[in-house]
């Protein structure tokens, strides 16, 4: 049998029906009690009489009758767990204290019950009851907990001059004891008998007395003269715990020890001379006493029970695993005080005894394997009731091959559909550039510019860098794209294109993209066409006979108020056939624009009525228009005069309106080439520069230098010149009415061309905002002829500040951006909301990233730097308008949409964060990522950051850390150099 040693708590072995515990040793002390039995007949012969009295339930004390002397009370009283008088019954006895004790074996705890005393004391009658009363106890039980299985055995042996006898056995000779590393001592060959009901026992315990050692007294009496031990033993399933896992067999035995008489101890304990003979005589008792003083002083030192056969088979009940209860029975006759009080020291001993009881749970063979049959069971009912799931889970894996298949299919069909709708969005046979062909143009004058897109090579080259250092193999954060956490994309890859197209020459070359412009500066002796059109910019064009795109920019500047004010618009040109029908409109607006502004220079002489007039410019006679005029004049005026006339600029001279009336040339119905004008009236030298720095910039404003239209006068006598440059001429004044200057003086009837301010210019320009374009042609080309004059230093500022706060408002009225109003001066605070603004124009227009770095990069935060926001805010808004308004998203011809744009932009961030695994170095992307709180468990780290790039546009030093990231993702800068390019339009595009 295997037996495990497990523990209980009191609380679980007192409760008659709960779960046994398992937890700790159940430490408790000796349960003590005395019981005196009465005078027997001999005493009462004797007439002695009782010296003991019970004066509480735990208390005897000795009377002290016929003493002398007095002795201390403590010496006569004692006190025990329970003391019975002469009048208890056994059953009194057994009932207070040794049933708890007795029935602890049908929960699997050893126990025992022990009656020690002198001879005659009531030992062998105690006991009797006591075993009958507990066996009666533990049938009860058995009988009342039929779900569980009991198995009891019953073995008897005394002790008789150190010999072990087995009582069942009379035969049998003097068992020994072996020591057993689970049980301690167990006796050899004791004969255990298993009892199917209570009946055999009182036959078992009949023979036992019948077998025990005793002999007669002379009073007659049976006088035991051996120690006789009763086990019951108790084995049992503990079907009530709870953890069926542990499941065994309860295995505990019950001692019922009724000692020899106690005197022969006492003798020898007390009577040196006599000890030899006692030890001799019962050397199990003297044992017994040894071993309860050792362990009632509950010192660690060593305890004989080796020393007898009571104490080696009783070693368990005596302070080992095992509840013990003592009965110390005593006479209370005088005669026998000596002894009872020997009896009762010992008691006192025995009470300060611990012993650690323990649940015994033993695994025997029988037990394990029925265990080990109820598993089989257990197991074959799971194997069973398993079948029906395996046929569910078969069930499952159909329907879920069955979904990937349909999801195959739809993934197929989305993709056509894709597919298709981006066939039918790009006309076959067409290049995918963003581009509107020049019928539709035409079609449409307003949408001119959507024919134009400007790419340089700056742009192409730095893609082409860009595309080849995004080329890599692919990572594990690919599929972050499809995982729901980032806009995914169905169809084909917006960007396959691109790739191409950037990596490629030849494809490049296949892709027809719009050509940019590089626009030089106005010369005016290229201006004359052959067939009497209307001169344009010049413009180098490196791309083939395409649309182009340009910025129109306006300055208008009171000397009287010291301001100068530039406006712009984004003019556009195509071919002369694409805007045909376009020109006329314009041009004779601008007619109307140029003779209105040439009647307001008719001196300032003239009356309010006057101005009245100039609200409804006269029609427009081609035969007589002047520009033709102006402009022939102007190109024969070379910039001496200019500078003649500037210093007699203290009296400008007056516009002869009747003599530009008359020179206006026919020419002018002619379809009108170029819209494109820039006006910059003494860009300061700043400005200049930082426009020149970079020699390769393809695209620049025009510029004019000391282009004064106080000079404007000195051009008259050359405006009979034909075929010159178109030139507008500023009046020397405008209409007050017209011009809408605010908190002008009403007196004033007109003004002069130096007193035009910033608002009387937008004013003018409200009123004719495309055609405009074409008067300030003219304007440009005038300024042009005047660039040489040598700037004045205090009006390059003026000029910045004018040229920022005008752009400003300009493309916020023309083009629906919200600019918040503010000083009109170029301060830090302007520059930086100019820079907020285009980056929130970039955001809206789906700009790459790359061209916004590329483009910040670029900036080195100089307030000269405000004309590259200048034009890409022009640029922007166009596109804007052009391609994201609400009227424009629903198609409009061109490939380029607000979605396929967006798509472009995350395929771009995709490319980034591939980028990152390049470009870094695990503890650099590390570094990376907690700069930019990502956190480093995330499966999809890269992406993230690229999704984070220009993300927080209102904040500009995000802005400029995204900007030195994505560089450095793509390559920008070498060697901390700044870029020296700047991209075209931003758009990524693609061919198919
Ligand atoms: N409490 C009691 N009430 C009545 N009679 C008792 C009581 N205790 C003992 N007797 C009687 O006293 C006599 C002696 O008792 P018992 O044999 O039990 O003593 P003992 O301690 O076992 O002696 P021994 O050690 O010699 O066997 C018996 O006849 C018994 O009936």
């Amino acid at each position: 049998m295997v037996k495990t040693g497990d523990t209980a708590s009191m609380a679980d072995v007192k409760e008659e029906q709960g779960n046994m515990a398992l937890s700790n040793p159940l430490e408790e002390r000796i349960f003590v009690s005395i019981r005196v039995r009465p005078l027997n007949d001999r005493e009462k012969a004797r007439h002695d009489v009782p010296d003991w009295e019970c004066i509480s339930g735990n208390t005897i004390r000795y009377k002290n009758n016929g003493h002398a002397e007095p002795r201390p009370l403590s010496m006569d009283t004692y006190a025990f767990d329970r003391v019975f008088g002469e009048r208890c019954n056994t059953k009194q006895v057994y009932e207070q204290g040794i049933k708890e004790v007795a029935l602890s074996v049908v929960r699997g705890i050893n126990s025992s019950i022990f009656a020690y005393g002198q001879t005659s004391s009531g030992k062998t009658h105690t006991m009797s009851g006591i075993t009958e009363y507990a066996v009666r106890d533990i049938y009860e039980y058995i009988e009342k907990h039929k779900d569980r299985e009991f198995v009891v055995k019953f073995s008897a042996m005394e002790i008789y001059n150190e010999a072990v006898r087995d009582l069942l056995n009379a035969g049998a000779t003097s068992l020994r004891i072996l020591d057993d590393p689970e049980k301690g001592a167990v006796v050899e060959k004791l004969t255990e008998k298993t009892l199917t009901e209570r009946r055999q026992l009182q036959q078992l315990l009949s023979i036992c007395a019948a077998e025990r050692t005793t002999e007669e007294t002379a009073m007659n009496e049976t006088s035991s003269r051996s120690h006789q031990i009763l086990r019951l033993t108790v084995e049992s399933n503990p079907c009530d715990y709870a953890d069926t896992a542990r499941s065994g067999a309860l295995f505990a035995s019950v001692n019922f020890v009724d000692l020899a008489g106690s005197e022969r101890a006492s003798q020898t304990m007390s009577a040196g001379s006599r000890l030899r003979e006692g030890s001799h005589i019962n050397r199990s008792l003297l044992s017994l006493g040894t071993v309860i003083r050792k362990l009632s002083k509950g010192r660690n030192e060593h305890i004989p029970y080796r020393d007898s056969k009571l104490t080696r088979i009783l070693q368990n009940s005596l302070g080992g695993n095992a509840r013990t209860a003592i009965i110390c029975t005593i006479s209370p006759a005088r005669s026998q005080s000596e002894q009872s009080r020997n009896t009762l020291l010992f008691a006192g001993c025995a009470k300060q005894v611990t012993t650690n009881a323990r649940v015994n749970l033993v695994m025997s063979d029988k037990v394990l394997v029925k265990q080990l049959q109820n598993e089989l069971a257990r197991l074959e009912n799971e194997l069973r009731s398993f079948t029906p799931n395996t046929m569910l889970l078969k069930e499952r894996e159909l329907q879920i091959q069955q979904m990937e298949k349909e999801i195959k299919e739809l993934t197929r069909q989305r993709d056509l559909f894709q597919s298709r709708a981006e066939n039918m969005v790009q006309p076959a046979g067409k290049d995918r550039l963003l581009r509107v062909d020049k019928d539709s143009a035409s079609e449409s004058s307003g949408a001119v510019a959507k024919n134009l897109l400007c790419r340089t090579d700056s742009a192409s080259e730095s893609l082409d860098r860009t595309t080849t250092s995004l080329q890599h193999t692919e990572n594990s954060e690919d599929n972050f794209l499809l995982d729901g956490n980032s806009p995914t994309f169905a169809g084909p890859d917006p960007c396959h294109g691109w790739e191409e197209m950037t990596s490629s020459r030849e494809s490049e070359e296949n892709c027809k993209e719009v050509p940019y412009f590089e626009i030089k500066e106005v010369e005016t002796e290229h201006k004359t066409d052959v067939n009497n059109t209307p001169p344009i910019p010049v413009f180098e064009e490196t791309g083939g006979n395409t649309p182009m795109i340009q910025v129109v920019n306006v300055i208008a500047k009171s000397s009287s108020r010291n301001e100068l004010r530039e406006l712009s618009l984004v003019a556009v040109d195509n071919s002369q056939n694409a805007l045909e029908g376009k020109t006329d409109e314009s041009l004779q607006n601008t007619k109307d624009l140029i003779v209105d502004i040439s009647k307001k220079s008719d001196g300032s002489s003239e009356s309010e009525s006057h101005i009245s007039n100039a609200m409804s410019p006269p029609q427009i006679d081609k035969e007589t228009s002047i520009l033709p005029q102006i402009t022939s004049n102007l190109e024969q005026n070379e910039s001496p005069q200019f500078n003649k006339l500037d210093q007699e600029s203290t009296s400008p001279p007056q516009c002869d309106v009747q003599e530009l009336k008359t020179t206006l040339p026919p020419q002018l119905d002619k379809p009108y080439s170029a819209s494109l004008v820039s006006f910059e009236d003494k860009l300061p030298e700043s400005n200049l520069q930082a426009t020149k720095r970079n020699s390769s910039r393809k695209y620049s404003p025009i510029h004019y230098r000391d282009a004064s239209v106080e000079h404007k006068t000195t051009l008259h006598p050359q405006l009979d010149k034909p075929d010159s440059t178109s030139l507008v001429c500023f009046e020397d004044k405008l209409p007050e009415s017209k011009l809408q200057a605010p908190k002008r003086n009403s007196s004033k009837k007109y003004i002069h061309y130096r007193d035009a301010s910033v608002e009387d210019v937008e004013s003018l320009w409200d009123s004719d905002v495309e055609d405009t374009a074409s008067v300030l042609n003219f304007v440009g080309k005038m300024n042009e002829r005047a660039k040489q004059k040598p700037f004045n230093k205090d009006m390059d500022d003026i000029m910045v500040r004018a040229r920022t706060s005008g752009i400003n408002k300009r493309v916020s009225k023309v083009k629906g951006v919200s600019f918040h109003g503010g000083p009109r001066t170029l301060t830090p605070y302007n520059f930086e909301r100019q820079q907020r603004d285009t980056i929130q124009l970039w955001d809206a227009c789906n700009i790459p990233l790359v061209h916004r770095s590329y483009f910040f990069l670029l900036i080195k935060g100089e307030l000269a730097d405000s004309v590259y926001f200048d034009v890409e805010l022009r640029r922007l808004s166009f596109l804007k308008d052009t391609f994201f308004s609400a009227t424009n998203i629903a198609g409009h011809g061109s490939d380029v949409t607000p979605n396929s744009s967006l798509m472009s932009l995350n395929r771009e961030r995709k490319m980034l964060s591939k980028q990152v695994h390049k470009k870094f170095s695990m503890k650099e992307r590390e570094e990376l990522y907690v700069k930019w709180g990502i956190d480093l468990k995330s499966k999809h780290r890269s992406v993230q950051l690229a999704w984070r790039l220009w993300t927080n546009t209102k904040d500009l030093n995000h802005v400029r850390e995204s900007a030195a990231l994505v560089a450095k993702l793509v390559g920008f800068i070498n060697s901390g150099e700044a870029p020296k390019k700047i991209f075209g339009f931003g758009f990524l595009v693609r061919r198919k």
